[in-house]
């Protein structure tokens, strides 16, 4: 049976010169996870933040922090992220020649792993990591910034996955990241993502909105 579909607000929109109290104001609207996305301005054209900061805003929320790090190298900076605070840890498939053993390694650690996918990377390309993950992550965008246009062929991607965790018969989580908003989040839904990430359109209008985005985004508006 298809799990509720759940909302992980990314928080390279919010104010970052109010992390905490972003962070509290998004879990009080209504986040099931916290995505934090994590640029190294070298896998990505991108620098956001790390493990410090990650640590400093940990209280602010009960909700799982869902770490997106775009990285490489990846294995070097888990342990950091562990202690930061992060419950599920997701590489990038392409970040690095030993997905595997980076995959094993978050697990060694008690946490969720999770494994993503650029735009450009087929599906396939996890057929043999299924036992390993509990969280595919589909990039909708080319990963590094926030506020980009959502890239429709991802749609057939998503179907793609779908059948290869219905086929697996484990439970992980199919997560879809990158120009989510009210018009494209019915159509991942309906191709068979249960997690949305959201930077934009969780964030927008500032705290006083951040349950009526939420809701948007979930179809229960
Ligand atoms: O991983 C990311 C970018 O690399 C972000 O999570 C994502 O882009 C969220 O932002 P938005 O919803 O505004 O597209
Ligand atoms: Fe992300």
């Amino acid at each position: 049976m298809r799990k509720p579909v759940r909302i992980a607000p990314s928080v390279l929109a919010a104010d970052f010169a109010k992390l905490g109290e972003e962070v509290a104001a998004i879990t009080a609207a209504g986040a099931d996870y916290i995505h934090l996305d994590i640029m190294d301005g070298h896998f990505v054209p991108n620098i956001s933040f790390g493990p410090a900061v990650t640590k400093s805003i940990r209280d602010y929320s009960d909700k799982p922090f869902d770490c997106h790090l775009m990285i490489s190298p990846f294995d070097p900076f888990v342990e950091e992220f562990v202690d930061a605070g992060a419950d599920i840890i997701t590489l990038h498939q392409e970040s690095g020649p030993h997905a595997h053993r980076s995959l094993q390694l978050v697990k060694s650690h008690g946490l969720k792993a999770g494994i993503s996918l650029n735009p450009a990377t087929p599906a396939s390309t996890l057929e043999h990591v299924m036992d390993e993950v509990d969280l595919i992550l589909v990039m909708s965008v080319n990963p590094g910034f926030g506020g980009q246009k959502f890239i429709a062929s991802q749609l057939d991607k998503i179907r793609t996955l779908r059948s290869m965790i219905d086929a697996s018969g484990r439970d992980i989580d199919l997560q879809v990241d990158g120009g989510i908003n009210a018009e494209t989040a019915p159509l991942v839904i309906e191709a068979g993502a249960d997690l949305l990430v959201a930077g934009s359109a969780a964030f927008k209008g500032g705290p006083s909105q951040y349950a009526e985005n939420i809701n948007l985004l979930l179809g229960r508006a």
